[in-house]
């Protein structure tokens, strides 16, 4: 089987679009046998790397997901693991039943089952659509609870695989979740993603589903060219308001994600300002500025009336413009000339936008920052430990879990600055939320626990030179 591209293997699907890539590969000549036997080998490959040489049990449920336990049920007898199947229920699919009469080893009851190493969880897949029967939660989190380790395969059992969304209450956390032939929402998403432990895809030769979601990647960041100078690297203009505080926070980052200049307009110059940050008080030669190739608006702007005038005559210079904080509250439809933005609402935010453009706020949140970007015409990446980059195109970005030391105060302003920068570089806006995004991220997994927001702010450089071409 020739291995997939990195782009069709970061590609994100929904059970419809999973079912089709599959249909396609059937229709190419592939037998639902042989994607289960690729899919279910590669997978206990993963956990024969887990067991070592220890014991395993697989629970195998009635559909395909169960057919691929017994496939790696198979795998691990015949590299010499001591292997057991709990049958949950017998196969209903053809497909299940063939994994099943390749399997030669023992099937025990739940009941038998005492302490062993590995847990591998084959009761359900992508195709659970109800929350299990008590007589199946029962047995699968029994046996959870009797193993060291514990393997989901595809989706964990009792999870929504198109919203992560948990259809059992209290369910086993997983050590590692083996994602088969594409990722799907639920790797991603709130609250499944945080009980999925490590996550590892297994490439079955799935081809690229058009219009599907895709991965947060590590960007590649060039170095300035060898004839930059400072105004043609990108200069950015921070637009600061009545707490400038917050902008010298996003200004601290963005001194580190590539931008050249960076001027901050402000009434008052703040205390503290590093020698680096140009600071002018005069807002409207700024915005006037030819060289200024991208805008910061919103941390610490205030939410008074003054404060939407300053941010109407900030859109109106019609230049790339990273809109945050209290600038989304205050954003209104008519503000927006159509010059390339990105909105970086969290929950909150993005509750007010909704209501500003006139949008239900109803669906997951991949579906509304999609609403969002498409009513705005601006990227929107919507904040929180699932964030998700939404372009008006249609474009849908997820990214994985980031440490959840990032709940202090000011790593918006941080996120906001990295993004800024970077749009100052490129001047495109979804490229720039995802950089900017993939460098905060990164910047605070090498800051470990209890960082502050300053610090994060110091770390995008860190973050930066892992990205270099
Ligand atoms: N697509 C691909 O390319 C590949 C897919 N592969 C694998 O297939 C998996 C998807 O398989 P799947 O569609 O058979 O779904 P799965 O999750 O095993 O179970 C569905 C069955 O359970 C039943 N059922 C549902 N809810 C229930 C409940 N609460 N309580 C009781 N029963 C319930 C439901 O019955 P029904 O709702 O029809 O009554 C149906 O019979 C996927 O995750 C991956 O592992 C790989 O082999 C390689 C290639
Ligand atoms: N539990 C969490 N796990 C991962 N990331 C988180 C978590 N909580 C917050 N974040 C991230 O931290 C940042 C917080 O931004 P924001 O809510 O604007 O805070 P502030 O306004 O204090 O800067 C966002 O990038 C968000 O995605
Ligand atoms: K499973």
């Amino acid at each position: 089987m020739p291995r997939s591209s990195d782009a069709v293997l970061s590609q994100v699907l929904t059970v419809a679009q999973m079912r089709a890539a599959e249909e396609d590969l059937i229709a190419a000549g592939t037998s639902v046998d042989a994607l289960m036997q690729a899919a279910g080998r590669g997978a206990g490959e993963w956990v024969r790397r887990i067991a070592g040489g220890g014991s395993v049990t697989v629970l195998c449920g009635p559909g395909n997901n169960g057919g691929d336990g017994w496939v790696i049920a198979e795998y691990l007898r015949e590299h010499g693991n001591s292997v057991q199947v709990v049958q949950a229920r017998e196969p209903a699919t053809e497909a299940a039943r063939n994994a099943k009469a390749l399997y030669g080893g023992a099937v025990v009851s739940a009941d038998s089952v005492t302490t062993r190493d590995v847990f591998v969880d084959c009761l359900f897949g992508s195709g659970l659509t109800r929350a299990l029967p008590d007589d199946l939660y029962d047995m699968l989190c029994g046996l959870a609870g009797r193993h060291r380790h514990r393997i989901a395969i595809d989706v964990p059992s009792g999870i929504d695989s198109d919203s992560g969304v948990a259809l059992n209450a209290d369910l086993p956390h997983w050590t590692l979740t083996v994602a088969l032939g594409a990722w799907k929402h639920a790797h991603f998403a709130m609250p499944a993603c945080a009980a999925m432990g490590a996550t590892r895809l297994v490439d079955i030769g799935v081809t690229a589903v058009p219009g599907a979601a895709r991965v947060l990647h590590r960007p590649r960041i060039p170095a300035p060219a060898a004839d930059a100078h400072k105004y043609r690297r990108g200069m950015l203009g921070l637009v600061a308001g009545e707490m400038p505080g917050a902008g010298l926070l996003s200004a601290t980052a963005a001194l580190r994600a590539g931008a050249g200049y960076l001027k901050m307009a402000a009434k008052l110059a703040p205390a503290g300002v590093p020698p680096e940050l140009v600071v002018t008080t005069d807002v409207d030669a700024m915005l006037a500025d030819a060289r200024v190739s991208a805008l910061l608006v919103g941390p610490g702007l205030g939410r008074s009336d003054e404060a939407a005038r300053l941010l109407a005559r900030t859109l109106h210079a019609g230049r790339p413009t990273v809109i945050d904080a209290d600038a989304l509250v205050l954003l209104r439809p008519a503000m927006l000339t159509g010059a390339p933005c990105v909105l970086t609402p969290h929950e909150g935010e993005t509750a007010a936008l909704e209501r500003a453009f006139g949008l239900s706020g109803q669906g997951l949140r991949r579906e509304r920052a999609g609403a969002l970007a498409e009513a705005t015409r601006a990227v929107v990446v919507l904040k929180g430990p699932d964030t998700v980059i939404a372009g008006p195109g249609g474009e849908m970005v997820v990214s994985p879990r980031a440490s959840s030391w990032l709940s202090v105060a000011g790593t918006g302003d941080v996120l906001a600055g990295t993004i800024a920068s970077r749009l100052a570089t490129n001047g495109q806006a979804l490229r720039a939320a995802e950089e900017g995004l993939w460098l905060h991220g990164e910047a605070a997994r090498l800051c470990g626990p209890a960082f502050t927001a300053g610090e994060l702010a110091h770390a995008v450089q860190a973050a930066l030179k892992e990205c270099l071409e």
